[in-house]
């Protein structure tokens, strides 16, 4: 049975540092059970915000580092180290202070990269490494409620028979990204929406009553287990 609710916190420090503890612990709990954590991580300000939390957290280090496979949801298709890069956010945030196995990293393909501009091999390579499953999945959410690059209306969001897609018309600049698509994101045992401000309220809204997916795409996250939707007061209507 599959479990879903909202989490919603005072403040935006409040919510990244309580997915933070909880997160730590999700880890720690799959570490005992299959000797390594699956985790995909996520760009967006709330998102990074919670993996700096994970940095600053003082059981940050119950989890082994090394072995945790990181996986990324999206990826803004830049050179690498562009700070645009959910990679390079991510790497400043959290990997790069923590005890990692590089080759438990797997960031999606740089413009640079071994693939040039070819979106679509970039694409197929990283579908090639993904596993059958995922403890956890987070998620940020976008004002008009696109999750990892999948925004509304597009052919991304109501990709079925891939697991990782070449987007070229991004809403949201960079307009070049490569994104988890919903199947991937359903091989998550857990999926958690991480979002914070009023201008996510009325997407916040209308994911929880399960507006059809194209419409929104958060409305589509769903974990095997749970899907947990992380709010600060302001992105839970108030
Ligand atoms: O562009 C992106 O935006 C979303 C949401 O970002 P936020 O700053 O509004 O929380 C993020 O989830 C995604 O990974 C990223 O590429």
């Amino acid at each position: 049975m599959t479990e879903r609710y909202a989490i919603s916190h005072e403040t935006t420090e409040l919510l990244t540092a309580a997915a933070a503890a909880r997160l730590i612990t999700t880890l720690v709990d799959a570490q005992l059970r299959h000797g390594s954590a699956q985790l995909v991580l996520t760009g967006g300000g709330t998102g990074i915000g919670l993996l700096d939390q994970v940095r600053r957290s003082p059981a940050r280090d119950a989890v082994n580092w090394s072995k945790v496979d990181f996986y990324w949801g999206d990826e803004r298709f830049l050179d690498a180290g562009d700070p645009e890069r959910n990679e390079t956010q991510a790497r400043n945030a959290l990997l790069d202070h923590i005890e990692i196995d590089p080759a438990r990293v797997h960031p999606m393909a740089a413009a640079d990269g071994p693939f040039g501009a070819d979106q679509e091999s970039a694409a197929a390579d990283y579908a090639a490494l993904l596993p059958e499953r995922f403890d956890v999945c987070l998620l940020g959410v976008g004002e008009e409620g696109h999750i990892a690059s999948l925004f509304p209306h597009t052919a991304a969001v109501r990709a079925s028979g891939e697991l990782v897609v070449a987007v070229r018309d991004s809403p949201k600049p960079p307009s070049l990204r490569l994104s988890l698509t919903l199947p991937a994101i359903h091989r998550a045992s857990e999926v958690w929406l991480v979002t914070a401000g009023a201008g996510k309220a009325a997407a916040v809204r209308d994911g929880l009553a399960g507006v059809p997916a194209e419409e929104l795409p958060a409305a589509g996250a769903r974990g095997q287990q749970r899907t947990l939707w992380f709010l600060d007061r302001a992105a839970a209507g108030g």
